[in-house]
C-alpha cells in the first residue's frame, strides 16, 4: 500500500462558500482537530485576501504542530511575499500557487495569452520557490484546460521548482474515466510528473467530487484536496470523511492507505458544523446522524442476525455514537421484541401481537418511537383495563369566550356505536360531558386534571391523569396520545370503565377497583 496525503482545505476552500465564515479561535480549535486526526497539509487561508485571513494562517503556522501549513496565493509577487510572512514561523510550510489555464478563463477572466499564463506561472513558482522548500502549483480549471498546453503549463510549474502539481476539476465538470485517463497521460507525458506529487481538487457542482478525486488516484495521484463535511465553494468540494473511508472499506480497489484516525471523523464533522451553525444533514456519508441508523424492519432484522448484512464499516470506526436502531412505522416485531427486551420490559408471547399493534398505530401518527413511548405501550397493555368501552373518534371545538363543544363515537363490547355531544368551560370539560352522557353514566365528577409529556418534540405523546370522583371515592383513570384532548378522552374513558367493571362484578357495592384511590 502507497501512502496517500489528504489535503485539507476546509479553512480555506470550505470557508469561501457563503455562510461558512469562521473566527480566529474556531479556526485554531478546528486546525487542531485535523492536526489530530492526521491530516498531512492544512490548508490555512488565503493570506493576501485579508488582514485577518493572514492572522489566521499566522496563527495555525505558529500554533498547530504535525501536518504542514500551505497558504495559497495567486501568481502576485504581493501574495506570494504575504504567504511567505504568514507562514515565517511555521515548521513544515507550504506555499500553494495557482493560476487558471482553461481558454474560458485566460480569455475571458484574466485576459491572458498561453505565453503570459506559461511566464507567470514560472516567476510565480519561482519565487515561492525561492522562500520555501515546499511549493503547490494549481492550473485552475485544469479540467476544462487543453491538454497540451495543460502539460506545458505544468512542466513549467516543475522546472520552476513546484513539488506537487495540484489538478483542480474548479467547476466540477469532470467524470471519474476522464479524470483518471487525464493524471495517467499527465504521469506519462509531462515530463518530470513522476519525480513530484501529483495531487486532485475537485468539486461537486455534479455531485462527482469523491468519485471524481477516488478515479484520481487510480490514475496516480498522491495527495487528495477535501474538506470536511464536504463544504466549499457552490456544491463543494469533496469530503474528506467519504474519501477516507473508500479508502479505508475497499483498499483493493484504490492500492493507497492514508494516515488518518478514523475515530474522529465524526467527532472533527461535528465541530465543524458546531462552529459555522450549518448543521449535517442526515443522510450525508460517515457523519450524518442517520448514516447507520435503520427503521426498516427487514433491515433491523437483518442487523440483528448480523451487523454486516447492511453495514459496510462499524460505526466505531468513524467515531459514530448516534442511534443505530430507531423504531418507527417501518419497524417490525423482531427489532421491538429486542429493544422491549433491552429496556427489561419482556413481554410475554400470547401479549406482544397487542402490543406490536399499538406500537404500529402509534407509529403511525409519530414520527419516532422513543423508549418513553415503548414503556407507555407496555404499561397500557398490561394493565389489562380496556373495555367494555372503546373510543372509535371524537372532535373538540373552543375558542375566546364561547362554550366548548365535543362529540365522541364510542363503541361498547355488547351495544352497538353511539354518538354523543356535549358542552362544556372547554374541550376537556366538553368531552367529561359528552363521554358521561354517551355511556349514560349518572353521577360523577371531574376533580382534577394533569397533562404531562412522554417524550420531548412537537410529535410528542401526552400523558393525561384524571381524578373523578363518585359516591366519596376518587377513581384515577391514564390516557396517553399525540393530542393532549384525545388523551384526555381516553383516561376519562378508563374512569368510565372502571365504573362499569365494578358494577357488572358488585353492582350493588361500587366495589374498589385497581384504578380506584381514596
Ligand atoms: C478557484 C479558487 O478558489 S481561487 C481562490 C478564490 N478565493 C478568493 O477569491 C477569496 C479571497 N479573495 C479576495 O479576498 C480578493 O479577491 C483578493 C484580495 C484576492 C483580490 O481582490 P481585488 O484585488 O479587489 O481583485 P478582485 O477579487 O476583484 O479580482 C481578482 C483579480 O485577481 C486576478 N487574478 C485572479 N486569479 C489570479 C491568479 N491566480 N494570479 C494572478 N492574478 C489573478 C484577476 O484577474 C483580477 O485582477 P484585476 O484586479 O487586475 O482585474
Ligand atoms: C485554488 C484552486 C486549487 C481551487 O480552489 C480550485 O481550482 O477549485
Ligand atoms: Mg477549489
Amino acid at each position: 500500500m502507497e501512502p496517500i496525503k489528504i489535503f485539507d482545505t476546509t479553512l480555506r476552500d470550505g470557508e469561501q462558500a457563503p455562510g461558512f465564515t469562521m473566527r480566529m479561535g474556531e479556526k485554531l480549535q478546528l486546525a487542531k482537530a485535523l492536526a489530530s486526526m492526521g491530516v498531512d497539509v492544512i490548508e490555512a487561508g488565503f493570506p493576501a485576501a485579508s488582514p485577518d485571513d493572514f492572522r489566521a494562517v499566522q496563527t495555525i503556522a505558529d500554533g498547530v504542530a504535525g501536518p504542514t501549513i500551505a497558504a495559497l496565493a495567486r501568481c502576485h509577487s504581493s501574495d506570494i511575499d504575504a504567504a511567505r510572512d504568514a507562514l515565517a514561523n511555521c515548521k513544515k510550510p507550504r506555499i500553494h500557487v495557482f493560476l487558471a489555464t482553461s481558454a474560458i478563463h485566460r480569455e475571458h477572466k484574466l485576459k491572458l495569452a498561453k505565453d503570459e499564463i506559461l511566464t507567470r506561472t514560472r516567476i510565480g513558482v519561482a519565487r515561492a520557490r525561492s522562500y520555501c522548500a515546499d511549493v503547490e502549483f494549481s492550473p485552475e480549471d485544469a479540467s476544462r484546460t487543453e491538454r497540451d498546453f495543460l502539460g506545458q503549463v505544468i512542466d513549467e510549474a516543475i522546472r520552476a521548482g513546484a513539488t506537487t502539481i495540484n489538478i483542480p476539476d474548479t467547476v466540477g465538470y469532470t467524470t471519474p474515466q476522464e479524470f483518471e485517463d487525464l493524471f495517467r497521460w499527465i504521469g506519462e507525458h509531462v515530463p518530470g510528473a513522476r519525480e513530484i506529487t501529483l495531487s486532485a481538487h475537485c468539486h461537486d457542482d455534479l455531485g462527482l467530487a469523491v468519485a471524481n478525486s477516488l478515479a484520481a488516484i487510480r490514475g496516480g495521484a498522491r495527495q487528495v484536496e477535501c474538506t470536511l463535511n464536504g463544504i466549499g465553494e457552490r456544491a463543494g468540494n469533496a469530503a474528506l470523511e467519504e474519501i477516507v473511508m473508500a479508502l479505508n472499506v475497499r483498499p483493493e480497489e484504490y492500492g493507497v492507505t492514508s494516515a488518518i484516525d478514523t475515530k474522529r471523523l465524526v467527532a472533527a464533522s461535528r465541530l465543524l458544523s458546531r462552529i459555522t451553525g450549518i448543521p449535517v444533514p442526515p443522510n450525508k456519508a460517515i457523519v450524518g446522524k442517520n448514516a447507520f441508523a435503520h427503521e426498516a424492519g427487514i433491515h433491523q432484522h437483518g442487523m440483528l442476525e448480523h451487523a454486516s448484512t447492511y453495514e459496510i464499516m462499524t460505526p466505531e470506526s468513524v467515531g459514530f455514537d448516534g442511534e443505530r436502531f430507531v423504531l418507527g412505522k417501518h419497524s417490525g416485531r423482531h427489532a421491538l421484541k429486542s429493544r422491549l427486551n433491552e429496556l427489561g420490559h419482556g413481554v410475554a408471547d400470547e401479549d406482544f401481537d397487542a402490543v406490536f399493534a399499538a406500537f404500529k398505530e402509534l407509529a403511525d401518527r409519530k414520527r419516532e418511537i422513543l423508549d418513553a413511548d415503548l414503556e407507555v405501550l407496555v404499561v397500557s397493555n398490561a394493565s389489562g383495563a380496556t373495555g367494555p368501552w372503546t373510543l372509535l373518534s371524537f372532535h373538540t371545538s373552543s375558542g375566546t369566550g364561547r362554550l366548548s363543544t365535543s362529540t365522541v363515537s364510542l363503541t361498547h363490547e355488547t351495544a352497538p356505536e353511539v354518538d354523543e355531544a356535549a358542552t362544556g368551560d372547554g374541550p376537556v370539560d366538553a368531552t367529561f360531558r359528552a363521554l358521561m352522557r354517551a355511556t349514560q353514566q349518572t353521577s360523577g365528577a371531574l376533580t382534577d386534571f394533569h397533562v404531562a409529556s412522554v417524550t420531548l418534540g412537537e410529535d410528542a405523546q401526552g400523558q393525561v391523569t384524571v381524578d373523578c370522583e363518585r359516591g366519596g371515592r376518587t377513581y384515577r383513570g391514564v390516557g396517553y396520545s399525540t393530542d393532549i384532548v384525545e388523551a384526555s378522552a381516553h383516561a376519562i374513558l378508563d374512569v368510565i370503565n372502571q365504573w362499569e367493571r365494578a358494577s357488572v362484578t358488585a353492582p350493588e357495592q361500587g366495589m374498589a377497583t385497581a384504578g380506584e384511590t381514596h
